[in-house]
């Protein structure tokens, strides 16, 4: 098994170009499903989960090529001679359970197992299911398989989301491009992500208004079509290394970003005494004085992202004076919290709050990847570590983040992949 080797680091300095989102990428590829045309897909990052995805459409039938020197993924999902998901590729990411919805509009069936992802919670597809069944489908659970069928397809209907999911939202409104009549997506999410797949989807012929608010309306169309499109920035990729120029007292400009989806991230960054500028070629963020300690809560957009979470703690563990963390959209999203203890962090939780008193400095040792953003917020504690922090399970890493070593020994951090001896 492959790890990270880091050593404490100097200020990181530098400029770094921010992938296409793992989060906008995988429902678009999904998407891809809707429509017998051929789609070409550009800004795909190479990440493991994104492979796995591309792996899942072959499953079903669709042809994928993916071009890493262009970062451009074409497929074609002429023909989908199978609409049942083997465990492999379903079970190693969320995103997987995102074919159900295309899956059963185009087919009017869909057999998928319980998807799998970070490990930070529950994750019941209860919301995806309530609203295709509203929409006229029925479902069976067996053997950790999902079953869906809609014999005479979907009717668009009004779905109201009791939390507005992420993946419930883009499910359904998926699934919704090709039922009959008009869907309304209440307490909708309005993540930006949902908003890029929304901008896909109008590219192949569906009708959308209200993506970015809490209630989105869908007609259904007779067929989509083939359509090029280029992903977002990925703004916690983006949120990542403007908290590694925060915690290492660096300067970094990152490229290709979209300063309106950080708005939460730069403000608590700003809060904490890090500097954001906007500039001609980038988002410019620097430290020069002590990092101050920080209160806050996780909240859908455009409350600030649970997938910046553990990146924060990793900050307020070395900041003088005492920080306080809510999570509120994961009920286990703390993992990382024991693995910051074991280099000398001083956290507390306390249900679904972390206090934290900040130290002077930690210390190196081996910790482990418990997820995708536990994993890359160890990799920033490292870097503010003294001596040398062994990091292992770092295929959660790969799973969101494209050549992050590379991205960071650029900006001259310390880091290298070791094999296992
Ligand atoms: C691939 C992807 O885009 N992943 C993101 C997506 O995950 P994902 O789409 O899984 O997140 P959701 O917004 O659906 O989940 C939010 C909350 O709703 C609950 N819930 C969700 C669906 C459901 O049917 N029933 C239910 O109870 C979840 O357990 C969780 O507590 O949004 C999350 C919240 O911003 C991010 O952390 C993930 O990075
Ligand atoms: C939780 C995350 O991903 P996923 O939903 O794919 O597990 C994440 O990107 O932080």
């Amino acid at each position: 098994m492959e790890k990270l080797i880091v050593r404490q680091s100097e200020a990181l300095h530098g400029t770094v170009r921010i992938s296409g989102a793992k989060n906008a990428v995988l429902p678009i590829l999904a998407a891809c499903l809707l429509t017998e045309e051929p789609c070409t897909i550009t800004n795909v990052p190479a990440l493991t989960d994104v492979m796995e995805m591309a792996e899942l459409l072959e499953e079903f039938g669709a042809e994928t090529s993916y071009d890493g020197l262009t970062e451009t993924m074409r497929i074609c999902s002429e023909t989908l001679s199978n609409q049942q998901a083997a465990e492999k590729n379903a079970c190693a990411m969320r995103a997987s359970f995102l074919a159900a919805g295309p899956l059963l509009t185009r087919c009017h069936q869909a057999a998928l197992p319980l998807p799998g992802g970070c490990p930070i919670g529950s994750r019941p597809v209860d919301l995806h299911l309530k609203g295709f069944s509203i929409m006229g489908a029925v479902h069976k659970l067996e053997h950790g398989v999902v079953e869906l069928s809609a014999k005479n397809g979907l009717r668009g209907k009004r779905v109201y989301l009791d939390f507005p999911s992420v993946g419930a939202t883009e499910n359904i409104m998926m699934a919704a491009t090709l039922a009959k009549g008009t869907t309304t997506i209440e307490n909708a999410a309005a993540e930006p992500e949902i908003c890029d797949l929304a901008d896909f989807l109008r590219k192949m012929g569906a009708e959308i208004t209200g993506d970015g608010t809490d209630t989105i309306v869908i007609q259904g169309q007779k067929r989509l079509h083939g359509a090029t499109h280029n992903v977002i920035s990925d703004r916690i990729e983006a949120g990542t290394f403007m908290t590694a120029a925060a915690i290492t007292g660096g300067d970094i400009l990152l490229e290709q970003v979209r300063q309106e989806h950080l708005t939460p991230v730069i403000a608590k960054l700003t809060e904490c005494n890090a500097k954001t500028e906007v500039t001609s070629s980038g988002l410019r963020v620097y430290r020069k004085g002590r990092l101050r300690p920080i209160q806050l809560k996780t909240m859908p957009y455009p409350g600030f992202p649970t997938d910046m979470q553990a990146l924060f703690m990793s900050l307020a563990a070395v900041t003088k004076g005492t920080s306080v963390i809510t999570e509120t959209v994961f009920e286990n999203r703390f993992m990382h919290a024991a693995e910051l203890q074991r280099m000398g962090a001083d956290i507390k939780i306390d249900s679904r709050s972390a206090i934290i008193e900040g130290v002077d400095s930690l210390t190196g040792t081996s910790v482990r990847a418990t997820d995708l953003r536990a994993g890359a917020a160890l990799i920033l504690s490292a870097l503010a570590a003294r001596g040398e922090t062994e990091i292992s399970d770092i295929y959660h890493i790969e799973r969101g983040y494209d050549r992050i070593e590379e991205k960071l020994r650029a900006l001259g951090a310390d880091i290298q992949r070791s094999k296992d001896s």
